[in-house]
C-alpha cells in the first residue's frame, strides 16, 4: 500500500485500510467544536490556565516530510507543558502545521463547522509516567493521555513576526524528505497569545497514523494571525509527488461518548 498522505488514493478516507482504528475508534481526532445546542462543549470552572516553559530553541531541524513541515529541537530540549486539564509534566517533542490551498479550509479541528486556514500543533509527552520514557514509547503505550497536543488556529491578517524565521524557511525545505538545521536560537513562546486561559479540551488521537489514541488536545479560542504571503508560502511546499502540499488535514471525527470542556464561558 502506498504511503498513506491525503490524494484521493491514500488520504484520510483510505487509512482504515492499514489502520482500522481510523474507522472503529471513538475517540479520534480532530473533531468539530460545537458551541451550543446539544453536543456543545461544557464549561468547566476548574480549569487552569495552560502553563508553558518554552526556554528559546537553539539547536532544532526544521523538515518537510511530505506531509507537513515539522520543528524538531535536539534531544537536550527543556520544553515543559502543564497546568490545564493535566495532572503531570509533559516535555516538547515537535511542532508542526496543517493547511489548506485556500484561505477557507486547512485547519483540523473547526469551530461550529468554520475551518481556518491552518493549524499548529505543539506535541508533548508525559515526561513523568513509570511506563515510558520517550515520545516514541509514548505514542505506543495506550496511555490515554500519554501525549498532549496544544492546537491553535491561524487566520489570515497582519505578518507574524514571531513566526517570520519559521515560513522564511519554507522554501529551503520545499521538497519532500528534505531538511535544514535551524539557524540561531527560536523564541517559540513568543509566537503564542500572552495569556493562555481560553481553550477547548477533550480526548483524542493522533490525526494521521497511527491515529493513537492516546492524547489529551487543548485547542485554543484565539487565533494567530499571519500575513497572507506567509500562508502562501506553506502552499509551496511539495508533497513528494511533485505536487504542493495543499490540504494535509483530516476531516472531523464523531464524537461517540465524549465530551468536550471548555475553560471559559
Ligand atoms: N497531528 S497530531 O498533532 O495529532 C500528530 C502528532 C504526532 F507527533 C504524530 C502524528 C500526529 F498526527
Ligand atoms: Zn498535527
Amino acid at each position: 500500500m502506498a504511503p498513506w498522505g491525503y490524494s484521493k488514493e491514500n488520504g484520510p478516507a483510505t487509512w482504515h485500510k492499514d489502520c482500522p482504528i481510523a474507522n472503529t475508534g471513538v475517540r479520534q481526532s480532530p473533531i468539530d467544536l460545537i458551541t451550543t445546542g446539544q453536543t456543545c462543549a461544557k464549561y468547566d470552572s476548574n480549569l487552569k490556565p495552560v502553563i508553558v516553559s518554552y526556554p528559546a530553541f537553539s539547536e532544532a531541524t526544521f523538515l518537510n516530510n511530505g506531509h507537513s513541515v515539522q520543528f524538531q529541537p535536539s534531544a537536550g530540549n527543556l520544553s515543559e507543558l502543564s497546568g490545564g486539564p493535566l495532572t503531570k509534566k509533559y516535555k516538547f517533542e515537535q511542532f508542526h502545521f496543517h493547511w489548506g490551498n485556500n484561505d477557507s479550509e486547512g485547519s483540523e479541528h473547526r469551530v461550529n463547522g468554520k475551518m481556518y486556514p491552518a493549524e499548529l500543533h505543539l506535541v508533548h509527552w508525559n515526561s513523568e509516567s513509570p511506563n515510558f520514557s520517550s515520545f516514541q514509547e509514548a505514542v505506543g503505550s495506550n496511555d490515554p493521555h500519554a501525549l498532549c497536543v496544544l492546537g491553535f488556529f491561524l487566520k489570515v491578517g497582519a505578518e507574524n513576526a514571531s513566526l517570520k524565521p519559521i515560513t522564511d524557511l519554507l522554501s529551503k525545505v520545499k521538497n519532500a524528505g528534505s531538511s535544514v538545521s535551524f539557524p540561531g536560537k527560536f523564541d517559540l513562546k513568543a509566537v503564542l497569545p500572552e495569556t493562555l486561559t481560553d481553550y477547548y479540551t477533550y480526548d483524542g488521537s493522533l490525526t494521521t497514523p497511527p491515529l493513537a489514541e492516546c492524547v489529551k488536545w487543548i485547542v485554543f479560542k484565539e487565533p494567530i494571525e499571519v500575513s497572507t504571503a506567509q500562508m502562501e508560502a506553506f502552499r509551496a511546499v511539495d508533497d513528494g509527488h511533485g505536487k504542493p502540499i495543499t490540504g494535509n488535514y483530516r476531516p472531523p471525527c464523531p464524537l461517540h461518548t465524549r465530551t468536550v470542556a471548555a475553560s471559559f464561558k
